[in-house]
């Protein structure tokens, strides 16, 4: 459904004079730098995948988001995107894809959001039947009654992206790009979006590209996630193997009956002491908890344990610091 190929984007970015008259030699100077935002990535993503892109602040998410909806052209590499190329052919791949940039509304501002949908009807010719279906399902999916007369301006932040997803979503697209749909969004919101994109995509098969720093929605929405970090790609799997590979640390707590001095197990760290309770971390290629606990409840009387698997926050982290 989508492919991406060897894409790269450059921005020419104007060097800033300094010094006496800087504002009017600004204006007239060629001089400039280069910024390499997408530096060569290239992965595919099938029909039907929800796929976690994820990466740290600049690294280069929302502009390769820009060149697969068309806003941005590439520099250099290919990009299609259902057989469409999306910068040249920008009206066709309009009409196959949703996009929704979780920081921006796409929604007019003053307008009652009923309105604005039907604006967005005329202008992307919305047959009657599929508007009136696809409103009737999603407005209630997404608890929009009570602010379907409201304009944008007098919505909650989880309002207004929920109006946004649905607007998105009124033409039917094959593909639905979301920038960072729940930042900022309070977690029953959260829940209901997250809750909203996975049945929108078992229902129609939708393929989901999602650009996301909430680790919660990638482990609730994603079985496989790319990974890039300043414009390069550093991983494209599934998430499951992501974890094996970078989570290898796990944790084990146990809660003695009384309180006992600290001691150390083969293979384990002891790192945290607290009351009757005991953490240690381990490798998962070293040792396991049943391992350790082995060693443990033959000297200690041992009242609960707690396998504590690393989250997806730390193994994206530790997947950084390994390059
Ligand atoms: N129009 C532009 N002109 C110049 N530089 C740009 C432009 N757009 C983005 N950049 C730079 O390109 C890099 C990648 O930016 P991008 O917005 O794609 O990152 P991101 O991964 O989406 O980050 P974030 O998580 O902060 O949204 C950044 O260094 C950014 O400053």
């Amino acid at each position: 459904m989508i492919e991406v190929k060897h894409l790269k984007k450059e921005f020419k970015i104007p060097v800033q004079k300094k010094g006496r008259f800087a504002a009017v030699r600004n204006l007239f100077s060629s001089e400039y730098t280069i910024k390499r935002a997408v530096d060569d990535i290239s992965f595919c993503v099938g029909n039907g995948e929800i796929v976690g892109f994820i990466g740290k602040n600049g690294a280069g998410k929302s502009t390769t988001i820009k060149m697969l909806s068309g806003i941005l052209k590439p520099s250099a590499g290919s990009v299609t995107v259902d057989g469409i190329r999306p910068f040249e052919q920008r009206m066709e791949n309009a009409r196959q894809i949703g996009v929704v940039f979780g920081q921006k509304t796409q929604l007019w501002w003053d307008v009652p959001l009923i309105e604005s949908y039907r604006l967005l009807r005329e202008i992307y010719r919305i047959d009657n039947i599929t508007y009136q279906k696809n409103l009737e399902r999603y407005i209630p999916m997404l608890g929009l009654e009570e602010v379907i007369n409201k304009p944008v301006r007098q919505m909650s932040l989880g309002q207004r992206v929920k109006s946004d997803i649905c607007a998105a979503l009124l033409h039917d697209p094959k593909i639905l790009f979301l920038d960072e749909p729940t930042i900022g969004v309070d977690v029953v919101s959260k829940k209901y979006l997250q809750d909203f994109i996975s049945e929108v995509n078992r229902e129609k098969g939708t393929t989901v590209l999602l650009t996301t720093h909430d680790m919660g929605d990638i482990e609730k929405l994603c079985s496989r996630v790319v990974v890039i970090d300043s414009g390069h790609l550093m991983y494209d799997g599934d998430l499951e193997s992501m974890v094996q590979r970078f989570g290898a640390i796990r944790s084990l707590m146990v809660e003695f009956e009384e309180s006992v001095e600290d001691f150390q197990v083969a293979n384990a760290e002891l790192v945290r002491s607290e009351g009757n309770r005991k953490w240690f971390s381990f490798h998962r290629e070293k040792t396991t908890p049943m391992e350790i606990l082995h060693f443990i409840v033959g000297r200690f009387p041992v009242h609960d344990i707690e396998v504590i698997e690393p989250d997806i926050e730390g193994i994206v982290r530790n997947l950084y610091e390994s390059k």
